[in-house]
C-alpha cells in the first residue's frame, strides 16, 4: 500500500512522512502512561507510596498528556491538510491524465466508471491515507512494543501470547481478503448506479416525451436496490471474521491471566512482574480489538488505490512535438486504415490530399466513416495503418493539444457549459477581449437574440445548453469558432432538424467562418455543397468517388444518381 500511495502521491508522498512520523511518537508516548501505572503498582506492593510521589506521578502524566495532544494534534492536523494537498493535486493530474488518453479508453469504461474513479475511489484513497494507514501503523506499532515488553517480563509468558496473536492473525487477514473480493462487487455496482444516473437525467426529455420516465426510474431503482443489496453484502462479509478474532484475542486474557497467576502462585515470577504482566496484557487485548475491523476496511479502501494506479497507467496518447509551426495547413491523408474495435475496419485505405484554404466535403450513406475522417483528423484516435498529415507533418508526432490549437470543429451536437453566454463564447479564446467576443456573435448572427435576453450575454445557459434552442446554441457554437479563428474547420453542416429562418441564420455565419481556411464539411445536403473545391463520396469506409461537382457529374456513379434523384424530387416540390 505504500508503494501505491508513492506511486500516485509522486513527491507529495514525502509531506505525509513528517505527520505520520509524529503519530508513531504520539503512540509512544501511550508507553509512559503504562510505565507510570506500573510504578504506582510497585510503591503500592512495595508499600512505599508517598504524598509526594503522587505528586510526581500526577505531574509525569500531565506533562506527558500535554505533550501528546499537542503532538497528536499537529500529527492530526498535518495528515488531514498534506493528505487533502496531496488528493488534490492527485485530482489535477488524473483530470489531465485522462485528458490526455487515447478516446478509445472512454469507448472502453463506461460514464459511471470514470466518474467512480474520478469521486468515489479518489476519496477512498484520501481516507486510507488521512485515516486508514496512520491508524494501522499506530496499532501495529503499540502491539508490537508493549509484546515485546511482555518478552522481558517472561519469556514464556511473552511467547504464548505472541503465538496467540499470531495464531489470530490468519482470520482478519481472511477477513481483509472477503472485503476485498466482496468489495469489488460493491465498486462494480457503484459505477453502474451513477451510469443509470447520468443516463436518466440526460434523457429525461426523451424519457418524457415517449412516456418512459417510470420505465426508465425503474432501471435506476433497481440499481439503488442492487446498491443497498452489495453494501449489506459487503459489511456482513467481514463481520464474522471480525467477531471471530475480537473474541479470540478477548478469550487471550483469562486465558494469559490463569497462565501468568500460576506462575506467580508457584514462584516463577514476582509481584510486580506478575501485575506489570497483566495491565500490559489488558492494554494489548484493547488494542488489538480494533485492529481487525480497520484492516478490514484497509482492504475495501485498498481497492480504491488499486484502479486509480490502473487508471493512472493507462497509456496517454504519445507525441514528438508539442509546439509545432504548421508550414501551411493542406489535410493529407495516405492510405489510412482505421477500426474503433479490433478486427472491424471502418476506414479502409484511404487517401485523398485536402489543400490549404479549400473545402472538402463528405458524403456518404449513415455509417461510411465521415464522421470518423473528422475525428481522425483532430487526433481524437490514432490510426491503424498509413499516415494523416497537416502541413506535411505526420500529426501522430504531434500532441494533440497542438492540433486542436488549430482546428475549429463546429457540430451539430453542441455542448454549452453551464455557464454565461459571455463565457460560453470566450472558450475560443480566453484571452479575447469583450470587444472581440461581442464581434464575433455579431458574425455569427447571435448577438441580437443574446441581446434580447434579460441578462444578454451574461444570461446563464442551463447545463449542456438546456434552456437554449438547437439553432441559438449552434450559432453560439460558431460565434466560439469564428473567435478562435483557425485556420482549419471541420464542419458537421446542419440537418434539416432547424426550421428555415434558422437554417439561413447558420448559413450566414459559417460561410463568415469558413472564408479562407481549410475546410471539411461532413454534408447531409448536396444542393449545400456543390461548389465545393472537392466532394469525397464515401461508402462502407471507402473513398468511392472524389473531385468536384462537374468531374463527379461526368462520372454519371453514385454522385450523379443521387444529385439527379435530389434534382427530381426538388421538381416534385415545386
Ligand atoms: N466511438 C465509436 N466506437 C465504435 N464504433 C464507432 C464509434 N463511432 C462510430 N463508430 C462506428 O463507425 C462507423 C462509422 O461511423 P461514422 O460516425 O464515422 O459514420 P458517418 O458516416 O458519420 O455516419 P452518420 O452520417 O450517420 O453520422 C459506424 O459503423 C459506427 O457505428
Amino acid at each position: 500500500m505504500l508503494g501505491n500511495i508513492k506511486q500516485l502521491l509522486g513527491k507529495k508522498s514525502k509531506k505525509l512522512k513528517m505527520p505520520i512520523f509524529l503519530l508513531v511518537i504520539d503512540s509512544v508516548f501511550y508507553g509512559i502512561f503504562i510505565g507510570v501505572m506500573y510504578f504506582v503498582l510497585l510503591d503500592l506492593i512495595q508499600d512505599t507510596f508517598s504524598v509526594e510521589k503522587i505528586k510526581e506521578y500526577t505531574w509525569i502524566m500531565i506533562i506527558s498528556f500535554i505533550i501528546r495532544t499537542i503532538i497528536s494534534s499537529i500529527g492530526y492536523s498535518g495528515i488531514q491538510i498534506q493528505g487533502a494537498r496531496a488528493i488534490e493535486s492527485m485530482r489535477i493530474k488524473m483530470g489531465d491524465h485522462l485528458r490526455n488518453l487515447p478516446l478509445g479508453y472512454f469507448n472502453k469504461n463506461s460514464i459511471g466508471e470514470i466518474s467512480n474513479i474520478m469521486t468515489n475511489d479518489l476519496q477512498d484513497f484520501e481516507k486510507v491515507i488521512t485515516h486508514n494507514t496512520s491508524e494501522l501503523i499506530k496499532i501495529s506499532i503499540i502491539s508490537i512494543y508493549l509484546l515485546i515488553i511482555t518478552f522481558f517480563i517472561d519469556f514464556s509468558l511473552g511467547l504464548i501470547q505472541l503465538i496467540i496473536v499470531l495464531g489470530s492473525l490468519p482470520l482478519m487477514f481472511y477477513g481483509g481478503k472477503r472485503a476485498s473480493k466482496i468489495g469489488k462487487g460493491k465498486k462494480k455496482i457503484i459505477a453502474v448506479v451513477i451510469s443509470r444516473m447520468v443516463e436518466y437525467l440526460n434523457g429525461i426529455k426523451v424519457f418524457k416525451s415517449h412516456n418512459m420516465v417510470g420505465e426508465k426510474f425503474e432501471r435506476l431503482e433497481k440499481s439503488f436496490k442492487d446498491f443497498r443489496k452489495e453494501s449489506i453484502r459487503t459489511e456482513v462479509a467481514i463481520v464474522p471474521y471480525v467477531l471471530a478474532f475480537q473474541t479470540l484475542i478477548d478469550l487471550s486474557f483469562p486465558l494469559m491471566l490463569i497462565i501468568s497467576t500460576t506462575k506467580f502462585i508457584n514462584g516463577n515470577i514476582n509481584n510486580i512482574y506478575y501485575f506489570t504482566f497483566v495491565i500490559l496484557n489488558l492494554a494489548l487485548t484493547y488494542i488489538l480489538r480494533g485492529f481487525s475491523a480497520q484492516y478490514g476496511e484497509f482492504r475495501y479502501l485498498k481497492l480504491a488505490s488499486e484502479k486509480l494506479i490502473k487508471t493512472y497507467n493507462e497509456k496517454e496518447i504519445s507525441y514528438e512535438y508539442e509546439n509545432h509551426q504548421f508550414k501551411n495547413y493542406d489535410i493529407e491523408f495516405e492510405n489510412v486504415c482505421f477500426s474503433y474495435e479490433e478486427d472491424d475496419p471502418i476506414l479502409k485505405d484511404v487517401s485523398f490530399k485536402a489543400k490549404e484554404g479549400t473545402m472538402t466535403a463528405l458524403i456518404g450513406p449513415s455509417g461510411s466513416g465521415k464522421t470518423t475522417i473528422t475525428s481522425l483528423i483532430a487526433r481524437f484516435w490514432d490510426i491503424q495503418s498509413g499516415k494523416i498529415k497537416i502541413g506535411d507533418m505526420d500529426i501522430s508526432k504531434l500532441k494533440p493539444d497542438n492540433i486542436l490549437q488549430n482546428v475549429s470543429m463546429v457540430f451539430q451536437e453542441v455542448y454549452l457549459l453551464n455557464d454565461t453566454i459571455y463565457n460560453n463564447i470566450k472558450i475560443g479564446n480566453q484571452k479575447a477581449t469583450k470587444e472581440k467576443i461581442v464581434e464575433a456573435a455579431k458574425i455569427a448572427n447571435c448577438h441580437d437574440f443574446i441581446e434580447s435576453l434579460e441578462n444578454g450575454y451574461d444570461t446563464i445557459v442551463g447545463e449542456g445548453g438546456s434552456t437554449l434552442s438547437g439553432g441559438e446554441k449552434q450559432r453560439i457554437s460558431i460565434a466560439r469558432a469564428i473567435l478562435k479563428d483557425a485556420p482549419i474547420i471541420l464542419l458537421d453542416e446542419a440537418t434539416a432538424s432547424l426550421d428555415a429562418d434558422n437554417e439561413l441564420e447558420i448559413r450566414k455565419s459559417i460561410d463568415k467562418l469558413i472564408k479562407n481556411k481549410t475546410v471539411i464539411v461532413i454534408a447531409h445536403r448536396l444542393n449545400t455543397i456543390k461548389d465545393s473545391d472537392q466532394i469525397i463520396v464515401l461508402n462502407e469506409g471507402k473513398i468511392e468517388e472524389i473531385g468536384d461537382h462537374n468531374i463527379l457529374m461526368e462520372n454519371k456513379a453514385r454522385y450523379y444518381n443521387m444529385y439527379t434523384e435530389m434534382e427530381k424530387a426538388k421538381l416534385w416540390t415545386i
